[in-house]
């Protein structure tokens, strides 16, 4: 039979609601055909912006005017946008695990980035005030693979020690904060920064399709004024019948139904997934369970190594990814369990017993 996937890339398009999507298309159509006649504005149309911005005030508490938002066609242009209007002697660091293509991309931008280590409350602290960067990359809201929630306290640490540099600023990437299982949803970073330090990114690949590509950045003032004056003649990399559609989208109230409705399919298949999980690997089998996002990670007691695991998920045909692909400089030191991040989003209920006892032959 065919592959199974625990892959955090996927999502569960069974559930997308394409009638509603065509819709939303069909009345940009009707809507805008003038715009749709000509190109948009660099950063996406003023209304996107605005139902964008309205939209996150309300769900994330980010304060933005439309005018600080960027569209863009994901996270990676964006973020080499950014970068690239910075002078080149500017430091990042970067959670380590954490978001190795952003890692590889700003190091073919020739920019010192600098891996920074985790604790149990999320990006070190120490570590960070010892390399002294200009720019942070963090995932707070949680951490990308880890899954920790960074509390409160950390965050305001954070807040504070950007706040007490010039220059200094905090990149917030917020992807699937929109899913939060039980857990009490904690305001964006940006909602509580006082000195214009967070430049908050958020995605809709979560939450919508990543095929989409509809990506956004909010800037703070002064960054959103080096962007005018840098990409004034850029042409938004977005199309405009997508972004109306999605304009429409919302408004029309499709989205928060189809994120209610999202929410509960991934709680019931991460619950079935983890009581499958914990009964057929007992005690061998250390789920790190943050009721959050499209993925988990989950430590195994074995002998075997990252390579042996490999090899086994591809004679399984399981489509699973181990730690190793968010280790910034790829080095897993070899000991008597290895992790895996398990992705729930695209594996069907029914598939659940099968994938864990493909996993289970891959790591036994
Ligand atoms: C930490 C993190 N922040 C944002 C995105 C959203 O990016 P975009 O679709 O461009 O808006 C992803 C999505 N990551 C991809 C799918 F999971 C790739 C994962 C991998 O490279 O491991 C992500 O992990």
């Amino acid at each position: 039979e065919g592959w199974l996937s625990l892959s955090h890339y996927k999502n569960d398009n069974t559930k997308f609601p394409f009638h509603a999507w065509l819709k939303s298309q069909q009345k940009a159509i009707a809507q805008h055909k003038t715009e749709l006649a000509g190109i948009p504005h660099p950063q996406g149309p003023y209304t996107v912006r605005k139902t964008i911005a309205d939209m996150i005030a309300l769900t994330r508490g980010v304060t933005c005017e439309p005018e600080q938002i960027v569209i863009g066609t994901g996270i990676h242009p964006l973020i080499q946008q950014l970068m690239a209007m910075q002078s080149s002697d500017k430091k990042i660091a970067i959670e380590n695990p954490g978001y190795s293509r952003i890692f590889q991309i700003l190091n073919s931008l020739r920019l010192n980035v600098e891996p920074i280590g985790l604790d149990k409350e999320g990006i070190d602290i120490e570590e960070i005030k010892a390399a002294n960067p200009d720019f942070l990359f963090i995932t707070p809201s949680h951490q990308f693979p880890t899954g920790t929630i960074m509390p409160i306290s950390r965050r305001v640490e954070l807040l504070n020690w950007a706040a007490t540099g010039d220059n200094r600023y905090i990149i917030e990437d917020d992807y699937d904060s929109e899913f939060k299982y039980g857990t009490d949803n904690i305001p964006s970073m940006q909602s509580f920064d006082q000195n214009q330090r967070v430049i908050y990114f958020g995605t809709f690949s979560k939450t919508l399709l990543p095929s989409f590509r509809i990506s956004y950045m909010v800037l703070p003032p002064k960054l959103l004024e080096l962007y005018q004056s840098h990409y004034s003649d850029r042409i938004q990399g977005c199309s405009s019948l997508e972004l109306y559609a999605l304009h429409y989208f919302i408004q029309s109230g499709e989205y928060a139904k189809h994120l209610k409705r999202m929410n509960q399919h991934y709680n019931r298949k991460r619950k079935r997934l983890i009581k499958a999980l914990d009964a057929k690997f007992d005690n061998s089998i250390d789920i790190k369970d943050a009721p959050a996002g499209l993925h988990f990670l989950a430590e195994f007691d074995t002998a075997k190594t990252y390579a042996d695991i490999k090899e086994k998920a591809t004679e399984e045909k399981l489509d699973i990814y181990t730690i190793e692909h968010f280790l910034l400089e790829k080095t897993a030191k070899h000991t008597n369990s290895i992790q895996i991040v398990i992705g729930f989003a695209s594996l069907k209920e029914e598939q659940i017993d099968e994938a864990v006892e493909r996993l289970y032959r891959v790591i036994y």
